[in-house]
């Protein structure tokens, strides 16, 4: 997208906040915001059982290590480390400034402190989003007025992280009013606005992240339980940009339509999502799919609970999966059916893949007449045509 033809423009949504509309009608497939973070940070906690999981991706670029044991350490803090030269050195000024390098060390000799792993990460966060006063001022203005108050974050945790930071001193900071508070309101807006990176898609490996990114226009985007729009990113690839986040369309789109994501795979149940929505985020959605799944009866809730627990004896660990298999069956046998009219988004835009719960949106539209969908969880690529076929 070029800054002079923005696709998507932020506008005011009553209920809902800020958010991104379309500036003129859409085609599925289309690029509607490429995205650069403000700050990446790794997703593992600083505990030794985490370290060699760490070594695997670069504390810069954060690509997979193709090579972990021959990845450049510091020699400061040993707890960072560097695909190549080129990440260890440009992350001396930026991602791994002297602070940074000194703050991990802390928290490393310190991990007692902090013993719970999510702690520790949201430590790593504050190490981050602290050093941008160091690095980037601009760029911590740019965090701080993304969503979230410091009364979103629960007041006892908050002292811990701030007892942590306030252990380290860096420059500025009488000048942006460190303090309790404003540690509190910077981790509400990393709980409301960050995205993770996953860790490479593998059959029957848990999914998880190995890093989260924050954006500065991506955080506009607004949820719905049936996004029309999903992000992509391609951190493993060559690209000088990749830890980019790429939004694409998944459907053609009206001029003035508002531009929603998922925060989380499309394939949880209405009270999954309501109560993650409510916990993690802090509102009730009202969206189309959940005012149609509202009035599902509860028989209709225990089928699927049932399916799920004949599944589950199978898969115990897997319930995302569980839920998408019964997503699918109800979509199949109910696909005319009023009583889920969004049986179409299952059938079309989700990935079939076993054990994957993506959601597929149409490469860049082309001269090419077949549409090719990409799944923005496994990365596989299929024909639009096989898929309604199928
Ligand atoms: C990533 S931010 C999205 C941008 C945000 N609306 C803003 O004004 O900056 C996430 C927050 O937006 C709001 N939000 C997102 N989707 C919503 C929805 N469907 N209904 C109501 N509020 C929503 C919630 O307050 C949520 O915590």
């Amino acid at each position: 997208m070029s800054e002079t033809t923005p696709l998507v423009s932020p506008a005011e949504i009553p209920g809902k906040g800020r958010s991104l509309v379309a500036t003129e009608a859409l085609k599925a497939g289309q690029i509607v915001l490429r995205d650069s973070p403000i700050l990446v940070y790794s997703a593992f906690p600083v505990t030794v059982d985490h370290y060699n999981k760490e070594r695997s991706y670069c504390s810069h670029c954060f690509r997979s290590m193709s090579n972990p044991a021959s990845a450049i350490s510091c020699p400061c803090c040993f707890s960072a480390f560097f695909c190549n030269s080129n990440c260890s050195s440009s992350a001396l000024s930026s991602s791994h400034s002297p602070w940074v390098c000194q703050a991990l060390k802390r928290l490393r000799e310190n991990a007692s402190s902090l013993p719970a792993e999510d702690q520790q990460v949201q430590a790593r966060f504050l190490v981050a989003a602290y050093n941008l006063v160091v690095i980037s001022p601009a760029n911590f203005q740019i965090l701080m007025s993304l969503q979230g108050e410091h009364t979103n974050i629960d007041t006892a945790s908050a002292f811990l992280l701030h007892s942590f930071i306030s252990s380290l001193s860096f420059p500025n900071q009488a000048q942006i009013g460190f303090s309790v508070e404003l540690t509190a309101a910077l981790l509400a807006k990393d709980k409301l606005n960050a995205f993770g990176f996953m860790v490479p898609f593998a059959i029957h490996k848990e999914r998880s992240v190995r890093a989260y990114a924050i954006y500065p226009r991506a955080s506009f985007f607004n949820h719905d339980c049936l996004p029309n729009a999903c992000r992509f990113d391609y951190v493993d690839s060559s690209d000088e940009n990749n830890t980019d986040i790429i939004v694409r369309i998944i459907h053609d789109l009206p001029q003035g339509r508002e531009i929603c994501l998922s925060y989380f795979p499309v394939n949880l149940k209405y009270s999954e999502r309501q109560c993650r929505l409510k916990e993690d985020y802090g509102f009730i959605c009202n969206c189309d799919r959940c005012r149609v799944e509202a009035n599902w009866s509860d028989e209709e809730d225990e089928e699927d609970e049932v399916i799920d627990e004949v599944e589950g004896e199978e898969e115990d660990d897997n319930n995302s999966v569980d839920e998408q298999m019964s997503m699918n069956d109800k979509a199949n046998a109910s696909a005319a059916d009023n009583d889920f009219p969004h049986a179409y988004f299952f059938l079309r835009y989700m990935c079939n893949r076993d054990q994957c719960g993506g959601t597929l949106a149409p490469l860049p539209p082309s001269n090419n007449k077949v549409a090719v969908m990409e799944c923005n969880v496994c990365g596989s690529l299929s024909n639009l045509d096989e898929l309604c076929d199928g």
